[in-house]
């Protein structure tokens, strides 16, 4: 037997922070070391935090990064322990994205990434190069203070492997895994058996199962131990890294940490016996005969061993039952553990959020809420980090600290009901009940002197006062007399959230939580400079149809029963007046439903639909029901109004991301904001197929269609011939 213990870590890392992250680094090496492991892996770029973007473009910042290597390896932190330590390195002209492999306070090699991650949020070709040589490993000078530092002058740098006396280990980096030709299978064929993969990869609704596939089938049939380490939380940006540092062998998890979690540091160990990766590496005919005519990969020697001999001293880890969150969990725990990074390093004492009792709104409260659980669950656990964050941003004096989520969040949660003569006493209802289970400290106000005010200087201004349409106004009126009300809420709120503190004799200001969704944002139908306007956003990027599904959840999970009720109502804006025969509903105004609306946007994003591809497209999925003629009017009815409203998706309010149909136009779907809202060769293309359509009555009926039942849970999207049938292209 070769018995080996390897730990790996979920790092909280905060980008630029290199203090910070220097010591997580060594708390982290010295966790692996007590927990007796000889291998410690840590993410990708983890002295510099992953998410540094153009900063990695300064040349301080690769410097800081050697700086604090070289403070980890003149120090104890890497005696007797493998580690592999991710950061920036400039070779010649290039920088490349390295994983670097020390021991005993020596580097042992450094591998530059090779397939960068460029798609959606990913940018890196921006930074760094992709490291191309694949047949020789070459010397790489090390910085002259280092080597006086390490008395040692040069190092391996390239694509290549490490092999010590009994078992051979390799570094593949994020992206590399989801290759085509991934470097596992030609290192597998070299004899390495312990991949290294260091990562800075974000949260995603349903996107876990992706990743641990992945780690599964690299090594399933070809044998190996897979070992995962990526950062956790919110760095300085929109995303949320999700941990989930695991150990997997030969397809079998068999150690798994937290997706989502309030801890700075958390690591992993599994103890493997390396002999079941050579034994089923030579149980294997065709695993050894492409084996025996592989391509050499070039490798450095390390006379040092890793492995224990057999001893019943330690116990090996079994396969375990891999854990999964729902949806529901993911939206509550994601967006709760952001909000928390957010808020602990932005400096404020709380949030401000205009809560209307509607859907959205009500989600966001109750992600406060949880953050609140989560906040003083981990107290109880005794984290101590958490614990001082805590005592600091709620102002809590002699010792006292958290122990009960209400009154946490009555020292931090704002929340405010900003009536008009349209609110419903439903909602103003909902509004205080939710905030009462939650323990808001609520506020309930009415804005309509305001309103009038207002209307009263534009009549002052121009003689003419604007009517709702109920009351004969033309649509114009109706709409501006919406938006009054929807942006003195914005202001107000910002008002609030600066003062509110003042006059409660506590330090600091509040961050003002925005609340419109995904769907909402892809459509327009928000009042730009509304309330949408916040400071952030934590389901900017969630679809209703899974914030419904959140709320259901939330009601018995995080025990919050009055959003049962938020849930049933039909979403209405309660910006125009209710009559017998009239209230406003979303969907009306919108002219589209929000399944409709996910089903667009996932068309539109995900599957890189076009106008005149979407209208195909639905022809397979509601060819049943609609006609050619009335699925052309439904696309070209979205595409006018995604096309006229884009803009306003230039200044959305920075939102967590979480859905691969975003329309974040900052940083993830990147399009003009202009556009000819008739699209003219598009429609007509569109209009000329109905046509066709129509005469030859071609289709029939989806269900009679075979791709359609085919693809119809693709994503819970049923896209027929989108091409691609994966709904995470593109992660
Ligand atoms: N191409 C362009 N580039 C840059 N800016 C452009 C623009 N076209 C218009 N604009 C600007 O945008 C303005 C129009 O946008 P905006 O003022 O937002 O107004 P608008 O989009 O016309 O109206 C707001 C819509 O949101 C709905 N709404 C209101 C409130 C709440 C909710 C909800 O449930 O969440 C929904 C409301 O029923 C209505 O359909 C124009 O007045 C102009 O200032
Ligand atoms: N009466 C109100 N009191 C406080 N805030 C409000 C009120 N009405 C609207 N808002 C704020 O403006 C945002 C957009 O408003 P709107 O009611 O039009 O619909 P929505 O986007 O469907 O959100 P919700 O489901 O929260 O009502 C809300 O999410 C909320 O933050
Ligand atoms: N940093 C990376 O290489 C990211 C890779 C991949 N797209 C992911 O999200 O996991």
């Amino acid at each position: 037997m070769r018995l080996l213990k390897v730990a790996t870590c979920n790092l909280n890392q905060w980008a630029m922070d290199f203090d910070f992250n220097a010591n997580q680094i060594k708390n982290s090496i010295s966790k692996a070391k007590q927990s007796g492991a000889i291998i410690r892996l840590g993410p990708e770029l983890e002295i510099t935090g992953y998410g540094c973007e153009d900063h990695f473009l300064e040349l301080d910042t690769v410097n800081h990064a050697w700086e604090c290597l070289k403070d980890i390896l003149v120090g104890d932190w890497t005696d007797d322990i493998v580690c592999s330590i991710g950061m920036p390195i400039i070779n010649g002209s290039e920088r490349y994205n390295c994983q670097v492999l020390c021991l005993n306070r020596k580097i042992i090699m450094i591998r530059p990434k090779m397939w960068l991650a460029n798609d959606g949020n990913y940018r890196e070709l921006r930074w760094f190069t992709a490291w191309k040589k694949r047949d020789e490993l070459v010397d790489f000078q090390l910085p002259h203070e280092i080597s006086e530092a390490l008395g040692q002058r040069s190092v391996p740098f390239g694509y290549g492997f490490v092999k010590f006396r009994d078992t051979a280990i390799a570094a593949e980096v994020c992206e590399e895994l989801f290759t085509p030709i991934p470097p596992h299978s030609e290192l597998a064929l070299n004899g390495v058996e312990v991949f290294m993969n260091a990562s800075g990869s974000h949260h995603q609704l349903r996107k876990l199962d992706l990743r641990l596939r992945a780690f599964i089938s690299a090594t399933d049939t070809r044998g190996g131990v897979y070992m995962y380490s990526n950062h956790q939380g919110c760095d300085g940006g929109r995303l949320y890294y999700d941990g989930c540092a695991s150990v997997v062998v030969n397809g079998d998890v068999v150690a798994q940490g937290s997706q989502f979690s309030l801890k700075d540091v958390e690591v992993v160990v599994a103890q493997i016996d390396l002999d079941v990766v050579a034994s089923l590496r030579g149980s294997v005919s065709s695993f050894q005969e492409q084996a025996s005519c592989k391509t050499k990969v070039p490798s450095v020697e390390v006379p040092y061993s890793l492995c224990q001999p057999f001893n019943l001293k330690t116990r090996l880890s079994i396969p375990l039952k891999i854990k999964y969150h729902s949806p529901e969990e993911e939206i509550a725990f994601g967006p709760g553990c952001w909000l928390w990074d957010y808020l602990r390093r932005s400096g404020a004492s709380g949030f401000l959020l205009p809560l209307s009792g509607g859907a959205d709104s009500s989600s966001v409260a109750a992600i406060v809420g949880c953050m609140c659980q989560l906040v003083v669950k981990e107290i109880a656990n005794g984290d101590e980090q958490v614990k001082a964050d805590a005592i600091r941003i709620g102002n809590y004096k002699d010792g006292q600290y958290p122990t009960d989520s209400k009154e946490f969040a009555k020292r931090i949660f704002y929340t405010v009901f900003m009536g008009s003569e349209n609110s419903s006493d439903l909602t103003r209802s909902r509004a205080k009940v939710l905030a009462d289970e939650i323990g808001s400290w609520h506020l309930d106000v009415s804005i309509d002197v305001v309103v009038s005010a207002f209307l009263s200087l534009f009549q002052t201004l121009t003689g003419k006062r604007p009517r709702y349409k109920v009351d004969g106004g033309s649509n114009i009126e109706n709409l501006s007399l919406q938006n009054i009300q929807a942006r003195i809420r914005m202001v107000l709120a910002f008002m609030l959230a600066s003062l509110l503190p003042w006059v409660h004799s506590k330090p600091g200001f509040y961050l003002v939580l925005g609340s419109s969704n995904v769907d909402e944002g892809l459509r327009g139908y928000l009042t730009k400079y509304d309330c949408s306007s916040a400071d952030i956003n934590p389901i900017g990027s969630i679809s209703k149809q899974d914030l419904r599904a959140f709320l259901r959840w939330a009601a018995i999970h995080l025990g919050y029963s009055s959003l049962a009720d938020v849930e049933a109502a039909p979403p209405t804006a309660e910006l125009e007046p209710i009559r017998s025969d009239y209230s406003q509903l979303d969907e009306v105004d919108m002219g589209m439903t929000y399944e409709e609306l996910s089903v667009y946007g996932r068309l539109r994003k995900v599957f890189r639909c076009g106008p005149v591809s979407m209208f195909q497209n639905l022809c397979y999925r509601w060819g049943a029901t609609l006609t050619p003629s009335q699925i052309g009017e439904k696309v070209k009815h979205f595409f006018k109004y995604y096309s006229i409203n884009r803009h306003k998706m230039t200044v959305m309010t920075p939102s967590y991301h979480a859905e691969s149909y975003s329309p974040e136009d900052n940083r993830f779907d990147l399009r003009q904001f202009l556009y000819n809202a008739r699209w003219p060769y598009q429609f007509q293309k569109i209009d000329k197929l109905v046509g066709e359509l129509d005469v030859k009555e071609v289709v029939q009926g989806s269900g009679d269609h075979e791709t359609v039942a085919a693809a119809s849970d693709v994503g819970g999207m049923g896209v027929a011939a989108a091409g691609s049938g994966n709904p995470n292209v593109g992660l």
